[in-house]
């Protein structure tokens, strides 16, 4: 029997690039309620806080010096240009203070939950 449809690679390329783009579209989008308990909630508990007045969230890092704090920075800043989502971050010496918000959408979105991860994992693999 002949097959009905044959799915070539081109075409299996293409389905899997508009699904990555559909992914991060929905990840660019406010947080809800129910995602805020589940996502924000563990960050919450590694020392992120809401910022006053502003969707969005916050956190120090203190190095040893300022070659781990700038050596932090730099890996932050390579997955901040990949995903195209930017830290707000201020540095002095061994300090990194972090904000963390969309701008697209005026609030917290998916990224910057994957962008605070990150930064969890980064920070920890330093210190
Ligand atoms: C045009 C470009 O994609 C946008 O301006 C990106 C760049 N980096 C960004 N970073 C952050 N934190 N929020 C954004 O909404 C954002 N948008």
């Amino acid at each position: 029997m002949r097959p009905l449809l044959v799915v070539t690679r081109p075409v299996l390329t293409r389905c899997y690039r508009f699904a990555s783009k559909m992914a991060s579209e929905a990840k660019r989008a406010k947080l809800t309620d129910s995602e805020r308990e589940s996502q924000l909630e563990p960050l919450m508990g590694k020392g992120w806080t809401m910022v006053d007045g502003r969707d969005a969230i916050y956190k120090e890092f203190l190095f040893k010096d300022f070659n781990q704090a700038f050596g932090f920075m730099s890996r932050v800043a390579l997955r901040a240009e990949k995903m195209d989502h930017h830290p707000e971050w201020f540095n002095v010496y061994n300090k990194v203070q972090i904000t963390l918000s969309t701008h697209d959408v005026s609030g917290l979105s998916g990224r910057d939950i994957t962008l605070a991860t990150f930064i969890e994992k980064a920070a920890s693999s330093i210190q």
